[in-house]
């Protein structure tokens, strides 16, 4: 797994601080971020990959600074959006897949391979030359993640992957990302969905306010908002 570090990081958006001096190293296989509306989670994740660049402190994967190397992190580091809708990028099913494939440089008939398995694997294979657009809600957070786990990152963000969908193919989701191999770092609502997840933090006003094992951390943080 790789370290991701956040040191004494603070940031914020005019007026508003959404960061306050978060210090934080990840190593866990699955970790959970959890905390109320507008408590900082998307920041704190969105940072990891260089969408935010931190106006105090430093974040680092492996020893590597994001902010001065967030090319070379974005290759390491998958990053699932909420709406699959601002993800997907190409017309057709297949060629979204393929789309990050071809930003890499690899050969035309490695991108048409591997874009088949992993259509295969997220069960999209049948939808492969249809519009991405019209895909369901839970075939659209499939493909965003088929289009992310196609170009094999080390380590997988989710944003509120769930949030968008109906019972049924949140469960999916749950289920797809609980089997990942790769380090994966999820923030959400749904809190059983992170169960079985070595680490919960809770982001509280944008300080870490619990951090450790899911029992103790969600019991903690159905308290904060009881
Ligand atoms: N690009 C931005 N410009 C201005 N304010 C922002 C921006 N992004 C986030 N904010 C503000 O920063 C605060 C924290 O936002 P953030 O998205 O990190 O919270 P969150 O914990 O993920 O919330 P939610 O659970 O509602 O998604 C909020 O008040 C939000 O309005």
């Amino acid at each position: 797994m790789a370290t991701i570090a956040f040191d004494s990081i603070s940031h914020a958006f005019g007026e508003r601080r959404v960061l306050q001096d978060v210090s934080l190293t990840l190593t866990e296989h699955r970790i959970g971020i959890v905390g109320a509306n507008g408590s900082g989670k998307s920041t704190l994740v969105r940072l990891i990959n260089g969408l935010i660049t931190p106006q105090r402190g430093r974040v680092s994967v492996d020893g590597v600074d994001v902010s001065r190397h967030a090319r070379e992190v974005r290759r390491r580091v998958g990053f699932v959006f909420t709406n699959p809708d601002n993800q997907i990028v190409m017309p057709t099913v297949e060629e979204d897949v393929a789309f990050t494939l071809r930003r890499r440089g690899l050969s035309k008939d490695q991108i048409a391979e591997r874009t088949a398995l992993t259509l295969e694997r997220f069960g999209l294979a049948a939808h492969a030359a249809h519009p991405a657009h019209r895909l369901s809600g839970g075939q659209k957070q499939l493909l965003a993640l088929a289009a992310v786990l196609v170009a094999e990152p080390d380590v997988v963000i989710a944003d509120e992957p769930t949030t968008l969908l109906d019972a049924r193919n949140a469960r999916q989701i749950g289920e797809l990302l609980q089997s990942l191999p790769q380090q994966l770092i999820v923030v959400t609502h749904q809190l059983d969905l992170l169960a079985d997840f070595d680490r919960v933090i809770v982001i509280e006003e944008g300080r870490v306010a619990v951090d450790g094992a899911p029992a103790v951390a969600l019991d903690a943080y159905r308290a904060l908002l009881a």
